[in-house]
């Protein structure tokens, strides 16, 4: 996503004043192709980071996101946070920095995804949990390293919220060996891995007599870029406060 972000945001006309990277000298390598040498500042820490830049977007690491949170904080600098499979101590972390600064946090920064999680709430709220079991089914790339998804489990938690119960309350657990029937009202996940498939989501809701599923497939990271830059954008002059892609795309 790093290049990515990059090429996105410079094609957007923003000026990108750094990056943080644990190897810049691999780093500068691999940028090479995209900037001028010596034009943009590569840090081995937010901190430094934090101190040049009006706007940091963050795709990197669940280890990372407390350190981040504390320095984006600390500066002042509004922070667009991309990075998934949070714990709950590292989401406080987001949340906490959120009183002090503003904060873009999405699972998936696509327009197309931002309008699925809608209308995943309405499905929930419409589709009752005694008659339709939700199960969602996520597939991406092999060098993916968490799971669910971050976009799968928003999906589970806007079914949850649409049904007035909390997802870690009836989220399932992993099927596997004797697990037992189907419980009345669970949300279900799948994940598949495979090749560099970029990021596909289905929502099922399947009751005796029919099946009605909510799908989405992003042919190319860029449109995470793009989105990110596109809040990146929106979040200037913003108060300090958690944002959605919702609120960025007016749709809240
Ligand atoms: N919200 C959204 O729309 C999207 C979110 N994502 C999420 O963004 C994150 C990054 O995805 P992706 O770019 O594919 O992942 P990569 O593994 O390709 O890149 C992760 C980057 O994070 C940096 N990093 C910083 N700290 C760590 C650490 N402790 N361990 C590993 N890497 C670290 C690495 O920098 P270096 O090695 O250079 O030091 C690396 O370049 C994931 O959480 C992913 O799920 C991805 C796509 C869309
Ligand atoms: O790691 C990825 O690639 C992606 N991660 C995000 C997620 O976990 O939902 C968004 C997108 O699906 C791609």
């Amino acid at each position: 996503m790093g290049q990515g972000l990059l090429k996105s945001t410079l094609e957007a006309g923003c000026v990108v004043v750094g990056g943080t990277c644990r190897d810049p000298e691999a780093a500068a390598l691999s940028l090479a192709d995209l900037t001028r040498e010596g034009s943009i500042t590569l840090c081995t820490d937010m901190t430094q980071l934090a101190e040049i830049s009006d706007v940091v977007i963050d795709f990197t690491h669940v280890s990372s996101v407390a350190d981040h949170a504390r320095a984006l904080k600390g500066a002042g600098v509004a922070w667009i946070l991309g990075t998934t499979g949070l714990s709950e101590s590292e989401q406080r972390a987001v949340d906490d920095a959120a009183q002090t600064i503003a904060v873009v946090q999405a699972a998936n920064f696509s327009a197309g995804v931002t309008l699925m999680l809608r209308l995943a709430r309405e499905m929930g709220m419409a589709l009752s949990a005694e008659r339709f079991d939700a199960e969602i089914v996520e597939m991406h790339h092999r060098q993916k390293v968490d799971a669910p998804s971050g976009t799968a489990l928003a999906i589970g938690e806007a079914v949850a919220q649409g049904r007035d119960v909390k997802l870690s309350d009836v989220r399932a657990p992993v099927r596997e060996g004797q697990c037992g029937a189907r419980k009345t009202g669970e949300i279900g996940f799948a994940a598949l891995r495979g090749g560099q498939i970029v990021g596909e989501h289905e929502l099922l809701f399947t009751s005796a007599t029919e099946q009605i599923t909510l799908g989405h497939r992003a042919f190319d990271r860029r449109v995470f870029a793009d989105g990110a830059v596109q809040a990146a954008e929106w979040v200037r002059g913003k108060i300090a406060g958690l944002y959605s892609m919702e609120d960025v795309l007016g749709l809240s």
